[in-house]
Protein backbone atom coordinates (compact mmCIF):
# COMPACT_ATOMS: atom_id res chain seq x y z
CA UNK A 1 0.00 0.00 0.00
CA UNK A 2 1.23 2.93 -0.50
CA UNK A 3 -0.32 6.41 0.71
CA UNK A 4 0.43 9.60 -1.50
CA UNK A 5 -0.34 13.57 -0.82
CA UNK A 6 -1.16 15.25 -4.12
CA UNK A 7 -2.06 18.38 -3.27
CA UNK A 8 -3.52 20.76 -5.42
CA UNK A 9 -0.95 23.98 -4.15
CA UNK A 10 0.25 24.28 -0.88
CA UNK A 11 -1.70 24.51 1.94
CA UNK A 12 -1.02 26.18 5.49
CA UNK A 13 -0.21 23.85 8.08
CA UNK A 14 0.90 20.79 5.87
CA UNK A 15 4.46 20.15 7.61
CA UNK A 16 2.78 20.35 10.93
CA UNK A 17 -0.11 18.05 9.94
CA UNK A 18 1.12 15.57 6.96
CA UNK A 19 3.81 13.91 8.50
CA UNK A 20 4.77 10.65 7.53
CA UNK A 21 3.79 9.38 11.14
CA UNK A 22 0.40 10.55 10.57
CA UNK A 23 -0.06 9.58 7.03
CA UNK A 24 0.78 5.92 7.98
CA UNK A 25 -1.58 5.95 10.65
CA UNK A 26 -4.08 7.25 7.86
CA UNK A 27 -2.75 4.11 5.95
CA UNK A 28 -3.83 1.62 8.74
CA UNK A 29 -7.20 2.94 9.07
CA UNK A 30 -7.91 2.56 5.63
CA UNK A 31 -6.38 -0.53 5.22
CA UNK A 32 -8.16 -2.29 8.59
CA UNK A 33 -11.50 0.33 7.98
CA UNK A 34 -11.97 1.23 3.84
CA UNK A 35 -13.67 -2.35 3.04
CA UNK A 36 -16.13 -2.11 6.07
CA UNK A 37 -17.26 1.49 5.46
CA UNK A 38 -17.80 0.54 1.56
CA UNK A 39 -20.44 -2.45 2.68
CA UNK A 40 -22.35 -0.08 5.11
CA UNK A 41 -22.41 2.23 2.77
CA UNK A 42 -23.90 0.11 0.25
CA UNK A 43 -26.95 -1.13 2.06
CA UNK A 44 -28.08 2.39 2.47
CA UNK A 45 -29.59 2.59 -1.07
CA UNK A 46 -31.59 -1.30 -0.17
CA UNK A 47 -33.03 0.88 3.05
CA UNK A 48 -33.97 3.69 0.96
CA UNK A 49 -35.77 1.62 -1.85
CA UNK A 50 -37.87 -0.32 0.78
CA UNK A 51 -39.06 3.01 2.59
CA UNK A 52 -39.78 4.83 -0.57
CA UNK A 53 -41.86 1.90 -1.92
CA UNK A 54 -43.78 0.99 1.56
CA UNK A 55 -44.02 4.82 2.69
CA UNK A 56 -43.35 2.93 6.22
CA UNK A 57 -40.30 2.38 8.35
CA UNK A 58 -40.31 -0.21 11.23
CA UNK A 59 -38.03 -0.14 14.63
CA UNK A 60 -35.86 -3.35 13.53
CA UNK A 61 -36.76 -6.86 15.00
CA UNK A 62 -34.07 -8.32 15.30
CA UNK A 63 -32.75 -5.79 18.06
CA UNK A 64 -35.88 -5.78 19.99
CA UNK A 65 -33.49 -7.29 23.35
CA UNK A 66 -31.39 -4.37 22.83
CA UNK A 67 -34.35 -2.31 23.16
CA UNK A 68 -35.93 -4.01 25.97
CA UNK A 69 -32.52 -4.56 27.94
CA UNK A 70 -31.41 -2.67 30.95
CA UNK A 71 -28.40 -0.98 30.18
CA UNK A 72 -26.49 1.98 30.20
CA UNK A 73 -23.80 3.59 28.24
CA UNK A 74 -20.37 4.65 30.29
CA UNK A 75 -20.14 6.93 32.90
CA UNK A 76 -19.73 10.29 31.63
CA UNK A 77 -16.25 11.84 31.67
CA UNK A 78 -16.32 14.74 33.70
CA UNK A 79 -15.21 17.49 31.31
CA UNK A 80 -18.46 16.39 29.07
CA UNK A 81 -20.92 16.61 31.88
CA UNK A 82 -22.07 20.54 31.17
CA UNK A 83 -22.74 20.61 27.91
CA UNK A 84 -25.41 23.51 27.84
CA UNK A 85 -24.17 25.83 25.33
CA UNK A 86 -22.58 24.81 21.98
CA UNK A 87 -21.76 26.72 19.61
CA UNK A 88 -20.95 25.19 16.00
CA UNK A 89 -18.33 26.35 13.30
CA UNK A 90 -15.70 25.57 10.91
CA UNK A 91 -12.27 25.29 12.30
CA UNK A 92 -10.83 27.05 9.53
CA UNK A 93 -10.00 30.26 8.89
CA UNK A 94 -8.33 30.57 12.36
CA UNK A 95 -9.84 33.28 12.98
CA UNK A 96 -13.53 31.09 13.13
CA UNK A 97 -11.61 28.93 14.83
CA UNK A 98 -10.54 31.33 17.84
CA UNK A 99 -14.06 33.67 18.23
CA UNK A 100 -15.63 29.78 18.75
CA UNK A 101 -13.29 29.04 21.27
CA UNK A 102 -13.30 32.58 23.22
CA UNK A 103 -17.06 32.20 22.51
CA UNK A 104 -17.99 31.36 26.67
CA UNK A 105 -19.41 28.29 25.14
CA UNK A 106 -19.05 24.75 27.05
CA UNK A 107 -18.02 22.85 24.06
CA UNK A 108 -17.00 24.07 20.49
CA UNK A 109 -18.39 22.11 17.98
CA UNK A 110 -15.43 22.18 15.50
CA UNK A 111 -17.12 21.35 12.10
CA UNK A 112 -15.31 19.72 9.54
CA UNK A 113 -18.96 18.20 7.72
CA UNK A 114 -22.08 20.67 7.42
CA UNK A 115 -20.32 24.03 7.63
CA UNK A 116 -16.98 23.09 6.15
CA UNK A 117 -16.51 23.16 2.24
CA UNK A 118 -13.12 20.14 1.90
CA UNK A 119 -11.03 22.75 -0.36
CA UNK A 120 -7.63 21.53 0.34
CA UNK A 121 -6.54 24.41 2.19
CA UNK A 122 -9.34 23.57 4.89
CA UNK A 123 -8.64 20.00 5.53
CA UNK A 124 -5.06 21.05 6.28
CA UNK A 125 -5.66 24.66 8.07
CA UNK A 126 -8.41 23.23 9.93
CA UNK A 127 -6.34 20.20 11.55
CA UNK A 128 -3.64 22.75 11.79
CA UNK A 129 -6.13 25.25 13.94
CA UNK A 130 -7.24 22.27 16.24
CA UNK A 131 -3.60 21.32 16.73
CA UNK A 132 -2.41 24.68 17.98
CA UNK A 133 -6.01 24.80 19.72
CA UNK A 134 -5.07 22.01 21.50
CA UNK A 135 -2.12 22.86 22.86
CA UNK A 136 -3.24 26.63 23.71
CA UNK A 137 -0.85 28.46 20.84
CA UNK A 138 -3.36 29.02 18.05
CA UNK A 139 -3.20 33.18 17.05
CA UNK A 140 -3.81 35.13 14.26
CA UNK A 141 -3.67 38.27 12.55
CA UNK A 142 -5.87 39.21 10.00
CA UNK A 143 -5.03 40.94 6.57
CA UNK A 144 -6.32 44.14 7.98
CA UNK A 145 -3.56 44.02 11.21
CA UNK A 146 -6.64 42.45 14.00
CA UNK A 147 -5.10 40.30 16.32
CA UNK A 148 -6.59 37.14 17.53
CA UNK A 149 -5.64 35.49 20.26
CA UNK A 150 -7.24 32.81 23.29
CA UNK A 151 -9.01 34.41 25.42
CA UNK A 152 -6.82 32.87 29.14
CA UNK A 153 -9.75 34.63 31.66
CA UNK A 154 -11.88 31.83 31.69
CA UNK A 155 -12.29 27.78 30.84
CA UNK A 156 -11.92 27.77 27.08
CA UNK A 157 -14.64 25.35 25.62
CA UNK A 158 -13.84 21.64 25.12
CA UNK A 159 -13.41 20.75 21.58
CA UNK A 160 -15.63 18.01 19.76
CA UNK A 161 -14.73 17.53 16.32
CA UNK A 162 -17.22 16.25 13.47
CA UNK A 163 -15.58 14.63 10.61
CA UNK A 164 -17.03 14.37 7.27
CA UNK A 165 -19.74 12.00 6.59
CA UNK A 166 -18.94 8.34 5.34
CA UNK A 167 -20.15 8.91 1.86
CA UNK A 168 -17.15 11.83 1.27
CA UNK A 169 -13.93 10.75 -0.28
CA UNK A 170 -10.54 13.07 0.24
CA UNK A 171 -9.00 12.85 -3.40
CA UNK A 172 -6.07 14.65 -2.52
CA UNK A 173 -4.95 11.93 -0.80
CA UNK A 174 -4.85 8.42 -2.30
CA UNK A 175 -4.28 5.11 -1.59
CA UNK A 176 -2.45 2.88 -4.55
CA UNK A 177 -4.28 5.79 -6.17
CA UNK A 178 -7.72 5.35 -5.22
CA UNK A 179 -9.28 8.37 -3.09
CA UNK A 180 -9.23 8.02 0.80
CA UNK A 181 -12.06 8.37 2.81
CA UNK A 182 -12.93 11.72 3.59
CA UNK A 183 -14.54 10.62 7.44
CA UNK A 184 -11.13 8.86 8.38
CA UNK A 185 -8.45 11.49 7.34
CA UNK A 186 -10.57 14.28 9.72
CA UNK A 187 -11.05 11.54 12.31
CA UNK A 188 -7.18 9.99 12.01
CA UNK A 189 -5.36 13.53 11.68
CA UNK A 190 -7.39 14.46 14.51
CA UNK A 191 -6.78 11.61 17.11
CA UNK A 192 -3.40 10.85 15.61
CA UNK A 193 -1.92 14.43 16.67
CA UNK A 194 -4.30 15.46 19.18
CA UNK A 195 -5.48 12.12 21.35
CA UNK A 196 -2.81 12.30 24.04
CA UNK A 197 -2.27 16.08 24.89
CA UNK A 198 -5.79 16.58 25.12
CA UNK A 199 -6.02 13.23 27.36
CA UNK A 200 -3.28 14.82 29.46
CA UNK A 201 -5.37 18.09 30.00
CA UNK A 202 -8.46 16.13 31.29
CA UNK A 203 -10.50 16.14 28.57
CA UNK A 204 -10.17 13.61 25.68
CA UNK A 205 -10.51 13.12 21.82
CA UNK A 206 -14.16 13.70 21.40
CA UNK A 207 -16.12 13.42 18.21
CA UNK A 208 -19.74 14.17 16.98
CA UNK A 209 -20.64 11.50 14.18
CA UNK A 210 -23.08 12.78 11.52
CA UNK A 211 -25.34 11.48 9.10
CA UNK A 212 -24.86 7.79 9.85
CA UNK A 213 -28.06 5.64 8.47
CA UNK A 214 -27.78 2.23 10.92
CA UNK A 215 -26.76 1.17 13.93
CA UNK A 216 -24.30 -0.87 12.01
CA UNK A 217 -22.42 2.17 10.98
CA UNK A 218 -22.18 3.11 14.86
CA UNK A 219 -20.40 -0.32 15.63
CA UNK A 220 -18.18 0.69 12.52
CA UNK A 221 -17.19 3.49 14.26
CA UNK A 222 -16.79 1.76 17.55
CA UNK A 223 -14.24 -0.52 16.16
CA UNK A 224 -12.05 2.05 14.83
CA UNK A 225 -12.17 4.30 18.40
CA UNK A 226 -11.29 0.71 19.67
CA UNK A 227 -8.39 -0.27 17.23
CA UNK A 228 -6.77 3.99 17.34
CA UNK A 229 -6.80 3.60 21.26
CA UNK A 230 -4.87 0.28 20.93
CA UNK A 231 -2.77 2.23 18.27
CA UNK A 232 -1.73 4.67 20.21
CA UNK A 233 -1.81 3.62 23.98
CA UNK A 234 -4.64 5.22 25.16
CA UNK A 235 -7.34 3.71 27.43
CA UNK A 236 -10.17 1.77 25.53
CA UNK A 237 -13.03 4.70 26.14
CA UNK A 238 -10.94 7.43 26.16
CA UNK A 239 -12.74 8.48 22.92
CA UNK A 240 -16.26 9.79 23.28
CA UNK A 241 -18.67 10.07 20.73
CA UNK A 242 -22.09 12.03 20.40
CA UNK A 243 -23.83 10.72 17.25
CA UNK A 244 -26.33 12.75 15.20
CA UNK A 245 -29.76 11.58 14.88
CA UNK A 246 -30.49 12.86 11.58
CA UNK A 247 -31.51 10.85 9.13
CA UNK A 248 -35.15 8.85 9.29
CA UNK A 249 -33.57 5.37 9.46
CA UNK A 250 -31.30 6.49 12.57
CA UNK A 251 -34.35 8.05 14.41
CA UNK A 252 -35.59 4.47 14.59
CA UNK A 253 -32.22 2.73 15.93
CA UNK A 254 -31.34 5.74 18.33
CA UNK A 255 -31.46 2.83 21.09
CA UNK A 256 -29.17 0.42 19.12
CA UNK A 257 -26.88 3.28 17.90
CA UNK A 258 -26.03 4.35 21.84
CA UNK A 259 -25.55 0.09 22.22
CA UNK A 260 -23.14 -0.39 19.58
CA UNK A 261 -21.15 2.78 20.81
CA UNK A 262 -21.80 2.32 24.38
CA UNK A 263 -17.90 2.27 25.75
CA UNK A 264 -17.62 5.39 23.35
CA UNK A 265 -20.95 7.21 24.00
CA UNK A 266 -21.54 10.26 25.10
CA UNK A 267 -24.95 10.93 23.59
CA UNK A 268 -26.80 11.84 20.85
CA UNK A 269 -28.05 15.07 19.15
CA UNK A 270 -31.17 16.34 17.43
CA UNK A 271 -30.00 17.40 13.64
CA UNK A 272 -33.03 18.78 12.68
CA UNK A 273 -31.96 19.94 8.89
CA UNK A 274 -30.29 16.90 7.84
CA UNK A 275 -33.46 14.62 9.31
CA UNK A 276 -35.48 16.86 7.32
CA UNK A 277 -33.33 16.31 4.15
CA UNK A 278 -33.12 13.11 4.88
CA UNK A 279 -37.06 12.69 5.12
CA UNK A 280 -37.02 14.22 1.83
CA UNK A 281 -34.86 11.70 0.46
CA UNK A 282 -36.14 8.33 2.23
CA UNK A 283 -39.78 9.12 0.70
CA UNK A 284 -38.96 11.73 -2.09
CA UNK A 285 -41.01 9.32 -4.62
CA UNK A 286 -43.78 7.83 -1.80
CA UNK A 287 -46.13 10.06 -3.12
CA UNK A 288 -47.61 13.55 -2.14
CA UNK A 289 -48.32 12.59 1.88
CA UNK A 290 -44.81 12.86 2.03
CA UNK A 291 -44.08 16.12 -0.09
CA UNK A 292 -43.33 19.16 3.07
CA UNK A 293 -45.16 22.30 3.11
CA UNK A 294 -42.11 25.25 2.37
CA UNK A 295 -38.52 24.81 4.05
CA UNK A 296 -40.04 27.85 6.14
CA UNK A 297 -42.91 26.37 7.78
CA UNK A 298 -41.68 23.29 8.75
CA UNK A 299 -40.87 24.05 12.60
CA UNK A 300 -39.87 21.99 15.87
CA UNK A 301 -43.42 22.55 16.23
CA UNK A 302 -44.94 20.29 13.56
CA UNK A 303 -46.05 17.40 15.46
CA UNK A 304 -43.34 14.57 13.42
CA UNK A 305 -40.00 17.25 14.41
CA UNK A 306 -41.82 16.76 18.23
CA UNK A 307 -42.07 12.88 18.07
CA UNK A 308 -38.68 12.85 17.15
CA UNK A 309 -37.08 15.07 19.83
CA UNK A 310 -38.73 13.28 22.48
CA UNK A 311 -38.18 9.68 21.43
CA UNK A 312 -34.42 10.91 21.69
CA UNK A 313 -34.56 12.75 24.90
CA UNK A 314 -36.43 10.02 26.19
CA UNK A 315 -33.97 7.29 25.05
CA UNK A 316 -30.91 9.05 26.07
CA UNK A 317 -31.46 9.59 29.30
CA UNK A 318 -32.82 6.10 29.95
CA UNK A 319 -29.34 5.29 28.54
CA UNK A 320 -27.41 7.67 30.87
CA UNK A 321 -26.39 9.55 27.65
CA UNK A 322 -26.94 13.43 26.47
CA UNK A 323 -29.42 14.46 24.90
CA UNK A 324 -28.36 17.57 22.68
CA UNK A 325 -30.83 19.78 20.87
CA UNK A 326 -30.19 21.37 17.87
CA UNK A 327 -29.57 24.46 15.96
CA UNK A 328 -32.43 27.07 14.93
CA UNK A 329 -30.78 28.91 11.81
CA UNK A 330 -32.19 32.50 13.08
CA UNK A 331 -28.51 34.62 13.26
CA UNK A 332 -28.60 38.11 14.50
CA UNK A 333 -26.86 41.18 12.33
CA UNK A 334 -24.48 42.65 13.85
CA UNK A 335 -25.41 45.87 11.65
CA UNK A 336 -29.24 45.91 11.85
CA UNK A 337 -30.86 45.48 15.27
CA UNK A 338 -33.83 44.98 14.29
CA UNK A 339 -33.09 41.71 12.79
CA UNK A 340 -30.87 41.24 15.94
CA UNK A 341 -34.00 41.42 18.45
CA UNK A 342 -35.91 39.30 16.37
CA UNK A 343 -33.36 36.58 15.75
CA UNK A 344 -32.72 36.57 19.47
CA UNK A 345 -36.37 36.01 20.41
CA UNK A 346 -36.67 33.08 17.77
CA UNK A 347 -34.13 31.13 19.46
CA UNK A 348 -34.42 31.96 22.92
CA UNK A 349 -38.20 30.14 22.22
CA UNK A 350 -35.89 26.97 20.44
CA UNK A 351 -33.40 26.86 23.57
CA UNK A 352 -36.39 27.31 25.93
CA UNK A 353 -38.32 24.20 24.40
CA UNK A 354 -35.59 22.04 23.97
CA UNK A 355 -34.76 22.72 27.86
CA UNK A 356 -38.22 22.44 28.99
CA UNK A 357 -38.38 18.80 26.82
CA UNK A 358 -35.41 17.95 28.75
CA UNK A 359 -32.53 18.80 26.85
CA UNK A 360 -29.07 18.87 28.37
CA UNK A 361 -28.29 21.71 25.85
CA UNK A 362 -27.99 22.80 22.58
CA UNK A 363 -26.12 24.50 19.69
CA UNK A 364 -25.89 28.27 18.75
CA UNK A 365 -24.35 29.24 15.07
CA UNK A 366 -22.90 32.55 16.43
CA UNK A 367 -21.10 33.78 19.46
CA UNK A 368 -24.02 36.49 20.11
CA UNK A 369 -26.23 33.92 20.93
CA UNK A 370 -24.00 31.82 23.31
CA UNK A 371 -25.50 33.62 26.25
CA UNK A 372 -29.30 33.34 25.55
CA UNK A 373 -28.82 29.55 25.17
CA UNK A 374 -26.84 28.85 28.13
CA UNK A 375 -29.32 31.34 30.31
CA UNK A 376 -32.36 28.97 29.03
CA UNK A 377 -30.96 25.52 29.98
CA UNK A 378 -29.44 27.01 33.36
CA UNK A 379 -33.33 27.75 34.01
CA UNK A 380 -33.91 24.12 33.44
CA UNK A 381 -31.09 22.70 35.63
CA UNK A 382 -30.60 24.52 38.59
CA UNK A 383 -27.59 24.00 40.26
CA UNK A 384 -27.03 20.65 38.35
CA UNK A 385 -24.64 20.80 35.49
CA UNK A 386 -27.57 18.30 33.33
CA UNK A 387 -30.55 16.81 33.23
CA UNK A 388 -29.70 13.55 32.31
CA UNK A 389 -31.77 12.03 35.51
CA UNK A 390 -34.78 13.49 34.11
CA UNK A 391 -36.34 10.45 32.92
CA UNK A 392 -39.17 10.76 30.39
CA UNK A 393 -41.02 8.23 31.03
CA UNK A 394 -44.23 9.78 29.74
CA UNK A 395 -43.19 9.97 26.28
CA UNK A 396 -44.30 7.28 24.06
CA UNK A 397 -43.40 7.52 20.09
CA UNK A 398 -44.55 4.91 17.61
CA UNK A 399 -43.57 4.65 14.19
CA UNK A 400 -46.51 5.80 13.24
CA UNK A 401 -46.03 9.40 15.28
CA UNK A 402 -42.24 9.73 13.40
CA UNK A 403 -44.03 9.22 9.87
CA UNK A 404 -46.60 11.64 10.12
CA UNK A 405 -45.24 13.46 7.91
CA UNK A 406 -48.50 14.24 5.53
CA UNK A 407 -50.13 15.93 8.71
CA UNK A 408 -47.69 18.65 8.82
CA UNK A 409 -49.15 22.49 8.19
CA UNK A 410 -48.73 24.71 6.05
CA UNK A 411 -48.38 25.07 1.84
CA UNK A 412 -46.31 25.00 -0.74
CA UNK A 413 -45.45 27.68 -2.98
CA UNK A 414 -43.96 29.09 -6.04
CA UNK A 415 -42.36 32.08 -3.49
CA UNK A 416 -40.89 28.69 -1.56
CA UNK A 417 -39.73 27.06 -4.48
CA UNK A 418 -38.00 30.14 -6.17
CA UNK A 419 -36.44 30.62 -2.09
CA UNK A 420 -34.91 26.90 -2.16
CA UNK A 421 -33.26 27.34 -6.05
CA UNK A 422 -32.28 30.95 -4.66
CA UNK A 423 -30.70 29.56 -1.87
CA UNK A 424 -28.72 26.24 -3.18
CA UNK A 425 -27.19 28.37 -6.10
CA UNK A 426 -26.38 30.61 -3.74
CA UNK A 427 -24.79 28.08 -1.02
CA UNK A 428 -23.22 25.96 -3.57
CA UNK A 429 -21.34 28.83 -5.15
CA UNK A 430 -20.20 30.32 -1.26
CA UNK A 431 -19.36 26.45 -0.67
CA UNK A 432 -17.51 26.02 -4.69
CA UNK A 433 -15.35 29.18 -3.32
CA UNK A 434 -13.72 27.37 0.20
CA UNK A 435 -16.59 28.53 2.60
CA UNK A 436 -19.00 25.92 4.07
CA UNK A 437 -21.76 28.44 6.08
CA UNK A 438 -22.85 31.90 5.10
CA UNK A 439 -25.96 33.92 6.07
CA UNK A 440 -28.72 34.19 3.35
CA UNK A 441 -31.47 36.69 4.26
CA UNK A 442 -30.35 36.28 7.80
CA UNK A 443 -30.44 32.65 8.01
CA UNK A 444 -28.16 30.31 8.65
CA UNK A 445 -27.38 28.15 5.80
CA UNK A 446 -24.74 25.29 5.33
CA UNK A 447 -24.77 22.05 4.16
CA UNK A 448 -27.87 20.26 5.77
CA UNK A 449 -30.40 23.60 4.52
CA UNK A 450 -29.00 23.18 1.27
CA UNK A 451 -29.70 19.95 0.59
CA UNK A 452 -33.43 20.67 2.16
CA UNK A 453 -33.88 23.34 -0.62
CA UNK A 454 -32.51 21.44 -3.43
CA UNK A 455 -34.25 18.06 -2.70
CA UNK A 456 -37.78 19.64 -2.37
CA UNK A 457 -38.27 21.08 -5.38
CA UNK A 458 -36.32 17.30 -6.78
CA UNK A 459 -39.41 15.99 -4.89
CA UNK A 460 -42.34 18.80 -5.65
CA UNK A 461 -41.46 18.36 -9.63
CA UNK A 462 -41.59 14.47 -9.14
CA UNK A 463 -44.99 14.44 -7.67
CA UNK A 464 -46.71 17.46 -9.84
CA UNK A 465 -47.29 19.45 -6.42
CA UNK A 466 -49.44 22.26 -7.15
CA UNK A 467 -48.48 25.25 -5.45
CA UNK A 468 -51.09 27.21 -2.82
CA UNK A 469 -50.25 30.09 -4.26
CA UNK A 470 -50.02 30.08 -8.12
CA UNK A 471 -52.47 27.17 -8.14
CA UNK A 472 -50.59 25.42 -11.17
CA UNK A 473 -47.87 22.15 -10.76
CA UNK A 474 -44.28 22.68 -10.48
CA UNK A 475 -42.46 20.74 -13.63
CA UNK A 476 -39.15 21.01 -14.79
CA UNK A 477 -40.52 23.81 -17.42
CA UNK A 478 -41.26 26.06 -14.62
CA UNK A 479 -38.67 24.74 -12.35
CA UNK A 480 -36.30 25.84 -15.24
CA UNK A 481 -37.26 29.29 -15.49
CA UNK A 482 -37.24 30.15 -11.71
CA UNK A 483 -34.11 28.78 -12.06
CA UNK A 484 -32.80 30.78 -14.68
CA UNK A 485 -34.84 34.32 -12.90
CA UNK A 486 -33.07 33.34 -9.51
CA UNK A 487 -29.95 33.15 -10.81
CA UNK A 488 -30.01 36.57 -12.68
CA UNK A 489 -31.81 37.86 -9.20
CA UNK A 490 -28.82 36.86 -7.11
CA UNK A 491 -26.37 38.12 -10.09
CA UNK A 492 -28.08 41.86 -9.83
CA UNK A 493 -28.04 41.77 -6.23
CA UNK A 494 -24.97 40.46 -4.98
CA UNK A 495 -22.09 42.45 -6.84
CA UNK A 496 -19.08 39.69 -5.71
CA UNK A 497 -17.30 38.78 -8.64
CA UNK A 498 -13.97 38.47 -6.67
CA UNK A 499 -14.74 35.65 -4.06
CA UNK A 500 -18.01 33.65 -4.82
CA UNK A 501 -19.69 35.77 -7.41
CA UNK A 502 -17.57 33.85 -9.95
CA UNK A 503 -19.29 30.28 -8.52
CA UNK A 504 -22.89 31.16 -9.82
CA UNK A 505 -22.39 29.89 -12.94
CA UNK A 506 -20.84 26.24 -12.20
CA UNK A 507 -23.21 26.18 -8.75
CA UNK A 508 -26.70 26.57 -10.93
CA UNK A 509 -25.01 23.85 -13.36
CA UNK A 510 -25.00 21.80 -10.32
CA UNK A 511 -28.12 23.06 -9.28
CA UNK A 512 -30.12 22.35 -12.49
CA UNK A 513 -28.73 19.07 -13.23
CA UNK A 514 -30.19 18.01 -9.71
CA UNK A 515 -32.97 18.95 -9.17
CA UNK A 516 -34.32 18.39 -13.20
CA UNK A 517 -32.84 15.42 -12.96
CA UNK A 518 -35.75 13.65 -12.38
CA UNK A 519 -35.01 10.01 -13.51
CA UNK A 520 -31.87 10.36 -10.69
CA UNK A 521 -31.13 11.47 -7.65
CA UNK A 522 -27.93 12.30 -6.27
CA UNK A 523 -27.24 11.29 -2.98
CA UNK A 524 -25.15 14.38 -2.11
CA UNK A 525 -25.33 18.14 -3.15
CA UNK A 526 -21.64 18.09 -2.09
CA UNK A 527 -20.88 14.77 -4.52
CA UNK A 528 -21.03 16.49 -7.45
CA UNK A 529 -19.79 19.68 -6.16
CA UNK A 530 -16.53 18.22 -4.62
CA UNK A 531 -15.48 17.35 -8.06
CA UNK A 532 -15.19 21.43 -8.95
CA UNK A 533 -13.60 22.34 -5.77
CA UNK A 534 -10.09 22.64 -5.02
C1 LIG B 1 -27.18 22.08 10.26
C2 LIG B 1 -25.95 22.18 11.06
O1 LIG B 1 -25.12 21.35 10.99
S1 LIG B 1 -25.72 23.53 12.06
C3 LIG B 1 -23.99 23.49 12.41
C4 LIG B 1 -23.16 23.78 11.24
N1 LIG B 1 -23.24 25.17 10.86
C5 LIG B 1 -22.44 26.08 11.45
O2 LIG B 1 -21.63 25.70 12.25
C6 LIG B 1 -22.59 27.52 11.08
C7 LIG B 1 -21.92 28.38 12.10
N2 LIG B 1 -22.09 29.80 11.87
C8 LIG B 1 -21.39 30.47 10.96
O3 LIG B 1 -20.60 29.89 10.22
C9 LIG B 1 -21.57 31.95 10.90
O4 LIG B 1 -22.26 32.39 12.03
C10 LIG B 1 -22.35 32.48 9.66
C11 LIG B 1 -21.56 32.10 8.41
C12 LIG B 1 -23.72 31.86 9.59
C13 LIG B 1 -22.44 33.98 9.77
O5 LIG B 1 -21.14 34.48 9.89
P1 LIG B 1 -20.80 36.02 9.62
O6 LIG B 1 -21.50 36.45 8.38
O7 LIG B 1 -19.32 36.17 9.68
O8 LIG B 1 -21.50 36.72 10.86
P2 LIG B 1 -21.10 38.08 11.56
O9 LIG B 1 -20.59 39.05 10.58
O10 LIG B 1 -22.25 38.50 12.40
O11 LIG B 1 -19.91 37.65 12.52
C14 LIG B 1 -19.42 38.48 13.52
C15 LIG B 1 -18.16 37.87 14.09
O12 LIG B 1 -18.51 36.63 14.71
C16 LIG B 1 -17.74 35.57 14.15
N3 LIG B 1 -18.56 34.39 14.07
C17 LIG B 1 -19.82 34.27 13.59
N4 LIG B 1 -20.26 33.01 13.72
C18 LIG B 1 -19.24 32.31 14.29
C19 LIG B 1 -19.10 30.96 14.67
N5 LIG B 1 -20.10 30.07 14.51
N6 LIG B 1 -17.93 30.56 15.20
C20 LIG B 1 -16.93 31.47 15.38
N7 LIG B 1 -17.02 32.76 15.05
C21 LIG B 1 -18.16 33.18 14.50
C22 LIG B 1 -17.33 36.07 12.78
O13 LIG B 1 -16.18 35.37 12.36
C23 LIG B 1 -17.11 37.55 13.03
O14 LIG B 1 -15.84 37.69 13.64
P3 LIG B 1 -14.96 39.06 13.52
O15 LIG B 1 -15.78 40.14 14.17
O16 LIG B 1 -13.73 38.73 14.29
O17 LIG B 1 -14.73 39.30 12.08
O1 LIG C 1 -26.04 18.76 11.77
C1 LIG C 1 -27.09 19.22 12.10
C2 LIG C 1 -28.23 19.28 11.26
O2 LIG C 1 -29.25 19.86 11.67
O3 LIG C 1 -28.11 18.77 10.14
MG1 LIG D 1 -26.20 17.76 9.80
Amino acid sequence: MAITVNPPYEADGTDLILTEEALQFIEELHAKFAGPRDDVLSKRAAAQEQAARTGAMEFPAETADVRKGDWTVAEQPQSLADRRVEITGPPAPAKMAINALNSGAKVWLACLEDALSPSWQNVVDGQKNLYEAARGTLQFTSPEGKQYNLRDDVPLPVVVVRPRGWHLPEKNITIDGERTIGALVDFGLHFFHNAKVLSEQGTGPFYYLPKLEHYLEARLWNEIFTFAEEKLGIPHGTVRATVLIETIPAAFQMEEILYELRDHASGLNAGRWDYLFSIIKYFRASGSDFVLPDRAQVSMTQPFMRSYTELLVKTCHRRGAFAMGGMAAFIPNRREPEVTAQAMDKVREDKSREAQDGFDGSWVAHPDMVDLCAEEFSKALGDKANQIDRQRDDVDVSAEDLLNIGAAQGDVTEQGVRMNLYVAVYYTAVWLSGNGAVAIHNLMEDAATAEISRSQVWQQIHNGTVTADTGVPVTTDLVEKLLDEEVSRLRSEINDSETFGKYFEPAADVVRKLVLDTETYEDYLTTPAYELLR
